[in-house]
């Protein structure tokens, strides 16, 4: 479980997000806001590459201040643009990166590559130049490097903007399929429509966090 408790963030003197308190637990929860609201802020907490101002954020007891190492072995985080996050000149160097840092042996390693590509039906890209893929099959190589590693949270921010409608479907098919905790901040609503919980984040407050069928329009009539 992923705990904030009393937390609030300021860059210098221009306060971010203001006192929050939230257990998530739930299987898909999304998180939805206008721009500059603070939902990538938000987001950079749960996985400790930001840390509270005040309050805490914990993720299975170990606060992101104290144990980043811990916490970052059990939260995987895919950024908006995928070039923020592929390092390596080759697919599969990509993806054995965080497997490496993990200290997995070369065996592992080599079938956990396999599987996931075979899973997005990437194995030609295998030994691919990872600067020549397309904007979808670098953000499929993205969220597959954070999958690879098995995290227990997997913490998107806004994965898909920059797909076409196939692979758009493609990655949210791949979302959907995933048995971790997802916690997604997006500005699409109808990806998230059948989501277990939906929070809503304005002007660094959380003002409604409540089931799709609810949070959805509230949303909407606060952007009307
Ligand atoms: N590193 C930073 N230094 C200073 N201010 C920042 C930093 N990161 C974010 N901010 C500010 O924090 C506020 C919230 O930004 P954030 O990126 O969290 O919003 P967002 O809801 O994700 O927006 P969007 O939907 O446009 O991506 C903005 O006013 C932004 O300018």
């Amino acid at each position: 479980m992923i705990e904030l408790k009393n937390v609030s963030l300021s860059f210098g003197e221009h306060p971010v997000l203001h006192d929050i308190s939230l257990l998530l637990s739930e299987h898909r929860i999304a998180v939805i806001g206008a721009n500059g609201s603070g939902k990538s802020s938000f987001a950079r907490l749960l996985n400790g590459l930001a840390v509270p101002s005040a309050g805490t954020v914990s993720v299975d007891g170990h606060d992101t201040r104290k144990n980043g190492k811990d916490v970052r072995a059990r939260v995987g985080f895919v950024f908006q643009n995928p070039d923020n996050q592929i390092v390596f000149p080759v697919v599969e160097e990509d993806l054995a990166f965080g497997m490496k840092n993990l200290g997995l042996d070369k065996a592992t390693i080599a079938s956990r590559t396999t599987e996931i590509l075979k899973r997005y039906d990437m194995e030609h890209l295998r030994e691919h130049p990872a600067h020549l893929l397309s904007g979808g099959q670098k953000q499929l190589l993205a969220i597959s490097g954070v999958l690879v590693m098995n995290p227990a949270y997997v913490v998107l921010d806004e994965p898909t903007t920059l797909l076409d409608l196939r692979n758009k479907r493609r990655v949210t098919r791949a979302l959907n399929a995933l048995d971790q905790t997802l916690i997604h901040v997006t500005h699409d609503l109808d990806q998230i429509a059948d989501y277990d919980r939906v929070i809503v984040i304005d002007e660094g407050r959380v003002v409604c966090d409540d089931a799709p069928s609810k949070a959805i329009p509230f949303y909407q009539e606060l952007m009307a």
